[in-house]
């Protein structure tokens, strides 16, 4: 079905099925987002396949969170034009875990969804939480927090996970392990992925595709057509890193 508002058109693909008339899971189509007459995103043109996972890197303000919201549905006050396809079952994950504080953790997994507390378990078993179902948000750790945001966006099977820096506020070593959960995690449900991130590492380890956006167009692509478990210290990934960094105005 396709709304429009303004001059943008948003088109959402059936949960199933979840592709659209080309096969891939999200098209963008000159899209322009703007604030007080100045364009965030300018012309900008993207296309995800199913179970591709690209990572979004770019200054800040460079429009990143915009194209996220855009792509979530959110933000349709902002002016704009342009088209876009995304599946229906989309989920959004943030910097913080946004979980409902008087809810349990199982509850907070499975709220808005109906007799799914089995998946709702299932989900917290593979974030590495089980047999925490009952505890309450506020006895958990930021990376568990997060962990049960992963599950509550899982266990809703998406056919696109958009995530907004979900590691930034997490300290070094926990933030490794997320890496290798959410790339788990990524293999065995195959969504369509937007990773905003700052974090040039994390995006070659995680993508299968990175992209710089700059003043709201995109100014490098680099597929990362590395094996993994993919380390810094392969020359390889540290040849793609200077590249991307050289893309972000970074020379070393
Ligand atoms: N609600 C708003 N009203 C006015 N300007 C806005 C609004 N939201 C974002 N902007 C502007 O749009 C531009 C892009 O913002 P956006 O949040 O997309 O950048 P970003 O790349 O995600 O930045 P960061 O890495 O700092 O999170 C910025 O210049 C910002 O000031």
């Amino acid at each position: 079905m396709a709304t429009h508002t303004g001059g943008l058109t948003l088109t959402r693909t059936p949960a199933s099925g979840g592709t659209t008339a080309h096969g891939t899971a999200v098209e963008v189509r000159n899209l322009v987002r703007s604030y007080d007459d100045r364009a965030v995103l300018d012309e900008l043109d993207l296309t995800i396949a199913p179970g591709e996972f690209v990572a979004l890197l770019g200054k800040s303000g460079s429009g990143k969170s915009t194209l996220l919201r855009a792509l979530a549905g959110l933000d349709y006050d902002v002016s704009g034009s342009g088209e876009l396809v995304v599946p229906e079952n989309v989920s959004v994950v943030f910097q913080d875990s946004r979980l409902l504080p008087w809810a349990r953790v199982l509850e907070n997994v499975v709220l808005g969804l109906h007799s799914a507390d089995e998946r709702g378990r299932q989900s917290l078993a593979e974030v590495g939480l089980a047999g925490r179902e009952k505890a309450w948000p506020n006895e958990l750790s930021g990376g568990e927090q997060q962990r049960v945001a992963l599950a509550r966006s899982l266990v809703r099977e998406p056919a696109l996970l958009l995530a907004d820096e979900p590691f930034g506020a997490l300290d070094a070593l926990t933030r490794l392990k997320m890496h290798v959960l959410l790339r788990k995690l990524c293999e065995a449900h195959q969504p369509a992925v937007l990773l905003v991130t700052h974090d040039v590492d994390e995006s070659i380890v995680l993508a299968d595709r990175v992209i710089v956006l700059d003043e709201g167009r995109i100014v490098a692509e680099e597929y990362i057509d590395l094996s993994t478990p993919r380390s810094p210290a392969d020359p390889r990934f540290a040849a793609v890193r200077t590249r991307l960094l050289d893309a972000l105005g970074v020379s070393l």
